[in-house]
């Protein structure tokens, strides 16, 4: 059992992984400054409140909670702001996670996991990624995430720290006990927007460029469970306790679905026509991310369970459908 210092543990993801970490028998301590979180999604342990950038902050709580790891959830992540306010995301993700790997070393924290994104590869005319693959991002936000895993390389390098970096492609999904789901302020992505303009919580769902070079001419995201990714973030966190060096994998499925296909399996689940319109394309989104590679499979033994397209879907929707949603 390890106390596990969770940045981000107020958000969609990390509060899904502190759930998963709180099964397993771990201490999950969440620091969030609640910028795009939530404090009642902290249930599986305790809150420190506090921001990345306030270095006596982090090292107090390095200090009270003295965690074996971190898992480091914590960043902006809207592609589109990342565009219009670049330095936003270089002084949150990576001033802020510059200043978090400062205090982690100086606190003698042996092991790091980090969140990373397949947006990091940017545009790569429909190969499909793998880590070996040329990053090349396309927006601030990847831009961002890159210069982290250059960080943490070199931070890593004289042994005192060892990391694994996940790529994520895109998350979806909710925990089917509903303890905790997706609720973004705004919202960007694709299947909650789908299923808030099911409800007539929104208008008419927007479709982002309709003239890709892809069959239907929309653009092509490979899609995870939550529930699938916070496993990985498990086994990599076990893996390195048990020795593993520094790896960087793909969190993917290898399937890739269209903006039109994930509309016709929102309406499929939810019995209802998502209404949509056709748009422009939106600045900073490549045309087809799907990952190539079963180096998690290999190395960590992970295997996507629940992420079929109308498995994430009905886990979203049944968190949509909780009394205290309110997009
Ligand atoms: N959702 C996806 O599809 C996806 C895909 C790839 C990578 N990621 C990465 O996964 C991580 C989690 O994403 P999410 O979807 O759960 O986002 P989220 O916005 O729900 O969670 C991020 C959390 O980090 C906190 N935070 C942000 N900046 C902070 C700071 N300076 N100090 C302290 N706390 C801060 C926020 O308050 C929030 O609770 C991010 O690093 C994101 O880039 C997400
Ligand atoms: O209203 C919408 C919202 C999205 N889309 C399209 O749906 C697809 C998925 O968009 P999301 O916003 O759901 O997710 P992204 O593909 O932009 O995901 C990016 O941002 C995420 C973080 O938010 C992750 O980091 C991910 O790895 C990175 O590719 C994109 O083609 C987008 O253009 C629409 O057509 N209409």
């Amino acid at each position: 059992m390890s106390t596990v210092l969770v940045t981000g543990g107020a958000g969609y993801i990390g509060s899904h992984a502190c759930k998963r970490l709180a099964e397993a028998g771990h201490v999950p301590v969440t620091y969030d400054n609640l910028s795009t979180g939530w404090s009642d999604a902290v249930k599986f342990g305790p809150f420190e409140q506090g921001d990345l950038l306030d270095r006596p902050r982090l090292d107090e709580v390095f200090a009270r909670h003295k965690p074996q790891a971190v898992m480091h959830f914590a960043a902006l992540s809207d592609v589109g702001q990342s565009m219009r306010a670049p330095a936003l995301y270089w002084r949150n993700n990576v001033v802020g996670s510059m200043t978090l790997l400062d205090a982690a070393t100086a606190a003698g924290t042996p092991h790091f996991v980090f969140s990373s994104t397949c947006a990091t590869y940017g545009e790569q005319d429909g190969v499909m990624l793998d880590e070996t693959c040329v990053q090349q991002p396309i927006n601030a936000y990847g831009g961002s995430k890159r210069a982290v895993e250059d960080m943490l390389r070199d931070y890593g390098r004289d042994g005192r720290l060892t990391h694994v970096t996940f790529r994520y492609f895109n998350v979806a999904g909710a925990d089917p006990d509903r303890q905790v789901g997706e609720f973004h302020r705004p919202e960007t992505h694709l299947i909650p927007l789908a299923l808030d303009a099911v409800r007539g919580r929104r208008d008419a769902l927007t479709i982002y460029g309709t003239d890709y070079a892809t069959p239907d001419g929309t653009c092509i995201r490979d899609y995870v469970h939550v529930l699938d990714l916070v496993d990985a973030h498990l086994k990599g966190l076990e893996y390195l306790i048990a020795g593993g060096g520094s790896e960087v994998f793909n969190l993917g499925t290898g399937r890739g679905f269209s903006v039109r296909e994930v509309i016709d399996a929102v309406s499929a689940v939810t019995e209802t026509t998502v209404p949509a319109v056709e748009g422009a394309r939106r600045p900073g989104d490549c045309t087809a991310l799907v990952s190539g590679s079963r180096r998690a499979e290999q190395v960590l033994g992970w295997t996507p369970r629940r992420s079929t397209l109308p498995q994430m879907i009905a886990d979203a929707w049944g968190w949509h459908q909780m009394p205290g949603y309110t997009a």
